[in-house]
């Protein structure tokens, strides 16, 4: 059994009032996550990767399928077992950190609802011994933090002691939404380091959500590509890159800025039809796709093993 099974999951939102159209946000998206395993969930703004985040969560239910972590159905666990059971075992890091913090509060005043959900009889030593035992585990001096307001401190410090936060209750999952994004090249893969060290020390398992291929490159076991709501490849992270099958992930990989290449005008993309692409009974990456046949605008491809642990929701590889 894998620590965390999503199974048909769907997200269904309406947007706008008059003449509303619904967004399948996320659409059938099945997928594992395994003990101590990193994996990837890879695709540009607007692909469901932040709602698949926040449906684990539990932040919002999802409108069809199933989420198991250690076989337990989460869509079915009440308030209080979210609070004292589930967000012991998964807790999250989001991509902004000046949002997570009360600017009016200091620091130290983070830690207080761990401390209260988790650990309310620690004592007020054993507590200073246990903050700065994370706060150095992520690299950062005590003593140059406690005390502190946000804005004394840089988004790289502020969202270590987020990781550092959330690394103390000892998870075991980690959902890191675009946890690195904002920070800048060095501090961006020190961060990344001291996931991939978590894991090794506590068996931590890691949902990285992320736009940004190298990243998940650098830090994942395993990759899954979202587009449009629809997982179209996944498996492990070195057959999806190397070997990548679905027309979008070669689009994606051919994309990434090369240090040998320098820009050229070539003009703007217009915008993306919103409205169209859920409509499309078939693959929603067909109107983009150059090697779209007719049978891609009309059914759904499903995800086939193409060859061990890697798999691809395409018609060009049998996927009808
Ligand atoms: N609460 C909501 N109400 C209506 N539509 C929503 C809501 N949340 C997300 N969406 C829509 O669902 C789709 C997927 O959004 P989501 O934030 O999951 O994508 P994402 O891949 O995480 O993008 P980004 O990288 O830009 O955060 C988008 O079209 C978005 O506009």
């Amino acid at each position: 059994m894998s620590l965390l099974e999503v199974e048909h999951l769907t997200k269904v939102f309406t947007s706008g009032l008059i003449g509303g159209f619904e967004i399948r946000a996320v659409d059938d998206v099945s997928f594992t996550v395994g003990k101590g395993e990193i994996v990837s969930l890879v695709g540009e703004s607007g692909s469901g990767k932040t709602t698949v985040g926040k449906l684990i969560l539990r932040l919002i239910k999802p409108t069809s399928g199933r989420i198991l972590f250690e076989g337990r159905e989460v869509t079915e666990l009440s308030k209080k077992q979210l609070r004292r059971e589930y967000y012991k075992d998964v807790q999250a890091v989001f991509q902004d950190p000046f949002a997570s913090f009360n600017p009016l509060h200091e620091i130290d005043r983070a830690f207080d609802l761990v401390f209260r959900s988790f650990f309310p009889d620690v004592g007020q030593d054993e507590r200073d011994e246990m903050i700065n035992g994370a706060l150095t585990q992520v690299g950062l001096n005590p003593s140059e933090v406690h005390g502190k307001f946000p804005h004394q401190l840089s988004g790289g410090q502020l969202q270590r002691i987020l990781i550092a936060r959330a690394l103390l209750v000892k998870p075991k999952l980690l959902i890191a939404d675009e946890a690195v994004s904002m920070l800048d090249a060095s501090t961006r893969i020190d961060i990344l380091n001291l996931l991939g060290d978590f894991r090794d020390r506590y068996d931590t398992s890691i949902l990285f959500v992320t736009h940004d291929l190298a990243l998940g490159y650098y830090i994942s076991d395993s990759t899954i590509i979202m587009y449009r709501g629809t997982i179209v490849e996944m498996g492990d992270t070195e057959k999806v890159f190397h070997n990548p099958l679905h027309p979008y992930t070669r689009m994606l990989l051919e994309s990434v800025p090369d240090l040998n290449v320098k820009w050229e005008f070539k003009g703007i993309e217009p915008e993306k039809e919103e409205r169209g692409i859920y409509e499309i009974a078939g693959c929603r990456y067909a109107p983009r796709c150059p090697k779209a046949k007719d049978v891609c605008f009309k059914i759904r491809p499903e995800l086939r093993e193409v060859e061990k642990n890697h798999w691809v929701a395409c018609h060009l590889y049998g996927g009808g």
